[in-house]
């Protein structure tokens, strides 16, 4: 058996911070797995270094299931973003240790690939609806056949998932939280607005999605997607905070649009109730913060029966390591939807070389055996862990809000 004789954390911040798990075997072969929760990394770091890694050594690397039920069960505190991004992280560098044992890239052992490669998005966004526009039209020459379209809202000083750099979006930009102000009224206006300047400049054949990021009532969502059919928005993302499931029964009453959900999502028991009642058409949830490669299948397994697609998160503070894993995992499942890919800074891809590879809108993992990813631990360590916040939200009044 492949024994577990050593696992480190790795943590890391070639321009934002990542957290890494290296799991080693005894015969020299290790696995990656990512572990970063965005503005709450070290949490994760010390919960795998402290409570996870001491009960890895020893045991035999192929038994992946028995690994994760042991964790899951045997922590006894089940579920929660830290503890199933810890569980993640194992799971994931079992995966590589696997595939590269056996010597076949990870889609192979999950079913082999089911499709020729797959359709990832973009992010365009700008601080007016002209200069998002252009971003999403630099884009489509690019070759993405899918571009999520984000714009400033006339009157307020800033927007989430509008950045400083258009092309490298990075939210948790601070060592204490930045305080953004919120204006729905205004921002219910401009979206129908960008979304009709969109299409008359990109026309129908690309595919065009907007994040909400929970930010509005279930009766003020299904106004918007109502608004936004005439677009054929390929989804509208967390339209409003999904602790409370019975709302996207009102929004699906009053809309057709199409509805993806869960990033911030992290068991099959967050994702059941919207899959079983029909009421989202994409899941979000990924490798990292949802349980692993394992788990996310059972996820998808059981989107699959509702013809609920796929949608991995995939912005760029989950790592190489994540967006290799959730490659393999989208080319694999037959109900992939799309996949978010916002690309990294030449420094993060320097510290985590890969063999995936992006093309005329779509990406592939490679061919190398287990997840194609490996870490440069002398450079990573040139980069000292920055301590970062994710922003927070305020109504003009002051009140606080949803980020
Ligand atoms: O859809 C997305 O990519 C966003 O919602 C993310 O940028 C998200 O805000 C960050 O990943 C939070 O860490
Ligand atoms: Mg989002």
């Amino acid at each position: 058996m492949p024994k577990i004789i050593d696992a480190k954390v790795i943590v890391t911040s070639p321009g934002r911070n990542f957290v890494t798990l290296k799991i080693i075997t005894e015969d020299g072969v290790y696995g990656l797995g990512d572990a970063t929760l965005n503005g709450r990394e070290l949490s994760v770091a010390s919960y795998l270094q402290d409570h996870v890694v001491p009960c890895l050594i020893g045991r035999d690397a192929h038994r992946i299931e028995d690994i994760w039920q042991y964790l899951y069960k045997g922590a006894y505190w089940r579920r929660g973003p830290v503890t199933m991004s810890a569980i993640a992280a194992v799971d994931t560098a079992l995966w590589d240790i696997k595939g590269k044992l056996a010597g076949l890239p990870v889609y192979q052992l999950l079913g082999g690939a089911s499709r020729e490669s797959v359709m990832v998005y973009g992010h365009a966004n700008g601080a007016s609806i002209e200069d998002t526009v252009a971003v999403a039209l630099d884009y489509q020459r690019q070759g993405y056949k899918a571009i999520r379209i984000q714009c400033g809202v006339p009157g307020m000083a800033s927007t989430y998932g509008v950045s400083k750099d258009k092309y490298f979006y990075e939210p948790a930009d601070a060592d204490l939280p930045t305080e953004n102000v919120w204006n729905t009224s205004k921002y219910l206006r401009v979206v129908p607005e960008l979304f009709k300047a969109a299409r008359e400049a990109l026309g129908w054949d690309v595919h065009l999605l907007h994040d909400i990021h929970h930010r509005l009532t279930p009766i003020e969502a299904g106004r918007l997607g109502k608004d936004m059919e005439q677009y054929r928005p390929f989804w509208l993302e967390d339209a409003t905070p999904a602790e409370n499931q019975e709302a996207f029964k009102l929004i699906r009453q009053h809309t057709t649009t199409p509805l993806a959900v869960g990033e911030i999502f992290n068991s099959i028991h967050d994702c059941r109730e919207l899959i079983e009642n029909q009421l989202i058409d994409y899941i979000r949830a990924t490798v990292v913060h949802a349980g692993g490669i394992s788990h996310l299948r059972k996820i998808a397994n059981l989107a699959d029966l509702y013809q609920v697609r796929t949608g991995c998160h995939g912005a760029t503070d989950l790592s190489p390591v994540c967006m290799a894993a959730a490659l393999h995992f989208d080319l694999s499942v037959p109900n992939f939807g799309v996949q978010e890919y916002m690309r990294h800074t030449p420094e993060t891809d320097a510290v985590f070389p890969h063999a995936y590879t992006f093309a005329d809108g779509a990406m592939h993992p490679g061919e190398a055996p287990g997840l194609g990813v490996d870490i440069d631990e002398d450079l990573a360590a040139q980069y000292e862990y920055n301590r970062a916040f994710l922003p927070v939200n305020r109504l003009e009044d002051g009140t606080m809000f949803n980020w």
